[in-house]
């Protein structure tokens, strides 16, 4: 490109940067001047409050005024808020003002446009950056040179478009600059990725491709499918697409009403820095067991990671067969009959208080079918849940005339008695008498109240069990049997399988009316491959008015190959049938370097669709070292490629290895081993086990232990291919003894073979 072009370029930014901050500092001031003021008015309303409030012409007026001044306050905050908001936006612009510029000319008037992470408007109104996310934006990241369309709330726009440039520009300075007829192109988004890897993952939001761009751009899918080979950017496009429906429905949608299923709370710390990276919130976030967890206390709810350690000791052929028939829509539609049996009765227990029977159960099963018959069974369970509080109310309208009740009121001090009578008026002393006694006792009976409010009346352990009794099992009846009986003491020692944790939750819901969220308007989930189609099927239920989006890749089906077959898009389209459903695959691979990718994808029987991104690099190199030599080749392995690079990651197949590896590798840097329960990633080195690498990326990877005796079956191939394809720039693959057999299958010419560590080359 000219320098001439550069030049003016580099000119236009300097200018943009210094209104920027001219503007960033006016508003400081501002921002100053609302503090002022709240603050003002906060006192004054602290002096307001300060009126004698016991006479009540003088209690109203002070009322009226605390009203007003509470009004005052709240604009000033909001008025602070905002312009607290503007100010973060802006100077998320000061050094990088924009990344992109479009010469278009619609109905014949020539326009230029700076695109950018955030709107920018000078004091003449003029539009000195677009947030990337405006509707004109799009032709940025869509449209090649010519004719171009573009959605408007007014319906569709054309323009031609005659340039589109790519700027680089760090600390106010252009860096690189390129014309472009692609998307983005290879040069800038080589660059991009060439980078070390980072403790909080970056946004993309200069460098979106085509297809990422349809996934973020979505807004009338209900259900959105993404099945993304690894390194595609699911998780990239996912975040954006948070930020785009924020800035499009800014004012009926909040980050509070979507929620995102991540794989673990490593990553869940991982990308917690995007979304603020574009002035936004971020949006709320749980892993599966968390929210499982949450729904179940005072139980331990077995996680995928015990479940997959578990498992590898040997999953018996008839456990199998359970878990695919509990964890298959069918057996969640079978509860869903059982649960709305007009003739069934729920498992209801005594309610007791102080030791003593208070409800017992078959006067609470009694209630509940002496309800019309052609009732719902959930209107059965709340019209017998408000029977037992009315007649709880009942009691205590009796038991306030008892003369414990009786003896307490008058035992009450003056303070007390003004506390619990404040803003009440009585016609007569007795009803003032009664009422302080009714209030006395229902905090006595409080616990009861609970109970009720709880459905602690109703017990789904039994309920569940009553439920697989009458099932079609799908094994013998004793072996059937068996796992009932072993489902039951489960629970008395407060362990949930996972396999029932989802089907549990959906009797609980259906057979109380209870469990759903009706706020939250977006659901996602990442990894989707880990979740089973009854866990889906209870998320969709678990929240009615959300639109879905879906991501995963079935071939980094780490946690069930064993057991599942993992083409489970179809298995989707029946399960959200009626709902209007979009497929995306993504095909290109970004995040390691394409002899990486090649690598990884060998290791695939069917490969052909995963598509590397140019990008040059070693290739990976597999150790081959005697058991005996192993802990020293490793240790002069990790050093070496610390020279290099910033975060090295030692994956090992599980958890036990990962802890033995830590105990006896000897480093002259810090090593860190990472397990479940860690919410942070570190440079230098790093140990832990691939599943919990899921999501994640290293500049360099060491498979550890990749030996023939530890990846042997064709189940491990998915293992091998994740643990793969978290490598950005390095990969090394350490063999005990020997080799893996499904990496010696592999052409030799997509990998170095080193027989001791000091041949590997970095
Ligand atoms: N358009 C893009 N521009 C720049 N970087 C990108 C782009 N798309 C993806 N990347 C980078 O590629 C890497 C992989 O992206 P991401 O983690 O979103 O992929 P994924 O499909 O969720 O991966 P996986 O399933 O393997 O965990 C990240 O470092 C991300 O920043």
């Amino acid at each position: 490109m000219e320098n001439a072009t550069k030049a003016e370029e580099q000119a236009r930014v300097t200018a943009v940067i210094e209104k920027l901050k001219a503007r960033l500092a006016a508003i400081h001031e501002q921002i100053e001047a609302a503090h002022r003021e709240t603050s003002r008015i906060e006192r004054a309303y602290g002096e307001n409050t300060k009126v004698n409030v016991t006479e009540v012409d003088d209690q109203m007026e002070t009322n009226a005024a605390v009203q007003q001044q509470k009004v005052m306050v709240a604009r000033a905050v909001e008025n602070e808020t905002i312009l607290k908001h503007e100010g973060d936006r802006l100077t998320l612009l000061a050094d990088n003002p924009y990344f992109g510029r479009i010469d278009i000319d619609e109905d014949g008037e020539p326009d230029t446009l700076y695109i950018g992470t955030a709107t920018f408007i000078d004091e003449n109104g003029d539009f000195l950056v677009y947030d990337w996310r405006a509707p004109i934006s799009s032709i940025y990241y869509n449209g090649t040179l010519g004719d171009v369309t573009y959605e408007t709330p007014a319906g569709e726009q054309h323009a031609v478009l005659k340039n589109k440039r790519q700027f680089q520009i760090e600390h106010g300075h252009i860096k690189t600059m390129f014309d472009t007829n692609e998307t983005v192109g290879d040069e800038i988004l080589q660059s991009v990725l060439g980078d070390q890897s980072d403790e909080y993952m970056k946004n993309i939001v200069a460098t979106i491709q085509r297809e990422q761009n349809d996934i973020i751009r979505d807004t009338s899918s209900d259900l959105l499918v993404v099945q993304g080979v690894a390194g595609s950017g699911k998780t990239s496009a996912v975040l954006q697409r948070v930020a785009y429906l924020l800035y499009h429905s800014r004012s009926d949608l909040d980050a509070d009403q979507m929620v995102l299923f991540s794989p673990n709370r490593l990553f869940a710390n991982y990308i917690s820095q995007v979304l603020p990276s574009l002035g936004e919130k971020n949006m709320r976030q749980a892993t599966l067991f968390e929210f499982l967890a949450n729904r179940f206390t005072g139980l331990h709810v077995e996680t995928l990671f015990e479940r997959y350690e578990h498992d590898a000791a040997g999953l018996p052929k008839a456990a199998e067969t359970i878990r695919r028939f509990k964890e298959a829509p069918s057996y969640l539609e079978a509860i869903y009959d059982f649960a709305k049996n007009p003739d069934r009765t729920p498992h209801f227990i005594d309610v007791e208080f102080n030791g003593e029977t208070f409800f017992s159960a078959a006067n609470i099963a009694k209630i509940y079918q002496s309800q019309p018959a052609l009732m719902q069974p959930v209107d059965k369970f709340t019209a017998t849940k408000n029977a037992l509080i009315k007649r709880l109310n009942a009691r205590i309208h009796m038991e306030a005339k008892q003369d414990w009740a009786q003896l307490q009121v008058s035992d009450l001090s003056q303070s007390e008695l003004e506390t619990l009578t404040a803003d009440h008026e009585f016609a007569t002393g007795e009803d003032e008498q009664q009422f302080v006694s009714e209030a006395i006792v229902s905090k006595a009976f409080a616990p009861i109240y609970d109970a009720l409010y709880n459905d602690h009346f109703y017990d789904v352990f039994q309920d569940y069990q009553h439920f697989m009794a009458q099932a079609d099992a799908p094994v013998s009846d004793s072996i059937w049997q068996t796992m009932i009986t072993a489902f039951s003491d489960g629970i008395e020692s407060h362990h949930l399988r996972l396999e029932d944790a989802a089907p549990l939750l959906y009797l609980r819901d259906l057979s109380t009316g209870s469990g759903q969220n009706s706020l939250i308007q977006y659901v996602f989930v990442d990894e989707m491959q880990d979740f089973s189609m009854a866990q889906l099927l209870y998320l969709k239920h678990a929240f009615p008015k959300a639109k879905l989006t879906l991501l995963g890749d079935a071939k980094q089906d780490v946690f069930t190959s064993n057991y599942q077959p993992s083409d489970f898009i179809h298995e989707i389209k029946d399960v959200f049938a009626g709902y209007k459903i979009r497929l995306i695959t993504l095909n290109k691979s970004y995040r390691s370097t394409q002899p990486i990718t090649n690598f990884a994808k060998a290791l695939l029987p069917e490969h052909d669709h995963i598509q590397a991104f140019n990008r040059a690099g070693d290739k990976p190199e597999v150790l081959t070292v005697p058991r005996a030599n192993a802990a020293a080749a490793l240790s002069k392995l990790v050093t070496r490629l610390l020279t290099a690079d910033g975060t090295v990651a030692i994956l090992t197949k599980d958890a036990q290895t990962a802890d033995q590896l830590y105990a006896t590798l000897k480093l002259d840097t810090p090593v860190t081993l990472l397990s479940a329960n860690d919410h942070s990633l570190k440079s230098g080195c790093v140990i832990l086990p691939v599943y919990l690498a899921k999501g994640l990326e290293f500049d360099a990877v060491v498979g550890w232990d990749v030996s023939a005796s530890t990846y042997q079956n064709e189940a491990d191939r998915d293992i091998l291919y994740t643990l793969c394809s978290r490598a950005l720039h390095h990969l090394n693959l350490v063999a005990l003894d020997e080799p893996s057999p499904l990496i010696t299958a592999l052409p030799t010419n997509l990998y170095r073979h080193a027989g001791d560590a000091s041949e590997a080359r970095v």
